[in-house]
């Protein structure tokens, strides 16, 4: 994996972070729209029309575009971040976005799930959990100086997890050995209930091994 610097793409500086702001911007709003999407209780002809309207934009932004979205980089504070990520990415609306801290135990977040993550009636999907803290486990790795791919990630589901407020999610290396990487995790409510638990086994590809060192620092 190579990692580029922010100022390493076509537009540099200030510009490019102005621009990237508001593709964050749009990407928010984005989501508000899609919580909307399942929320609304509007007549039949105005969805007709707010989806002839969304078409119309969908068709503005595809005037100029990339083949990918966007990479992982170095930004302008020094920090890694990957913009186009699904769990993390500020200019990805179906992220999160995840926000994770580095602590002295590992890295933590408080993740707040939308009505667009519904899954069982009233609670979260199982699989956007799990891909919270699939994320989450990778970035503890990563933080350890152990950048890797998920082998392997077994998860328990307590409780139903909700949306609509925060909650803790954190996550430790336990084990290494070799290319290999042990993590353990949860989302819990604030006062502790744990709603769901995994473990994970990340693997860092051989490519990777020089990025790994590099990334670790900058988590
Ligand atoms: C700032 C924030 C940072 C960034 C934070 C970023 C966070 C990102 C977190 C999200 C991560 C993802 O979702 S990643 C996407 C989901 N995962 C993937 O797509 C991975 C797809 N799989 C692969 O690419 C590959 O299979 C790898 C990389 C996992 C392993 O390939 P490899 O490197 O060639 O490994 P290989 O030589 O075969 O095996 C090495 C050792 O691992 C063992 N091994 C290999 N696979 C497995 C397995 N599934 N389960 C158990 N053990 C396994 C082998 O037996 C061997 O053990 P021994 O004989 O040595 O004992």
């Amino acid at each position: 994996m190579t990692v580029e610097t922010a100022a390493t793409e076509e537009t540099g500086g200030s510009d490019r972070e102005s621009r990237l702001a508001a593709l964050g911007v749009l990407a928010e709003q984005v989501r508000e729209l899609m919580d909307a999407v399942v929320l609304t209780d509007v007549a039949e002809d105005e969805i007709a029309r707010v989806t002839e309207e969304v078409a119309v934009l969908t068709e503005r932004l595809r005037a100029a575009r990339r083949d990918t979205p966007l990479q992982p980089e170095i930004a302008p504070d020094g920090s890694f971040r990957h913009l186009g990520n699904a769990v993390a990415g500020d200019c990805n609306p179906y992220a999160l976005p995840l926000k994770a801290e580095v602590t002295p135990d590992g890295v933590r977040a408080e993740p707040t799930f939308r009505p667009m993550h519904e899954g069982p009636p009233n609670s979260v999907h199982g699989g956007v959990t799990a891909m919270i803290l699939d994320h989450l486990f990778g970035t503890a790795a990563a933080a350890a100086g152990r950048l890797g791919m998920t082998a392997s990630l077994t998860v328990r589901y307590r409780r139903p997890t909700p949306y609509g407020r925060p909650l803790v999610a954190d996550a430790a290396v336990t084990r290494t050995e070799g290319r290999k990487t042990w993590v353990d995790g949860r989302i819990a409510t604030p006062d502790g209930t744990v709603l769901v638990e995994a473990t994970g086994l990340f693997i860092t590809p051989t490519a990777w091994l020089p990025a790994s060192e590099e990334v670790a620092d900058r988590v």
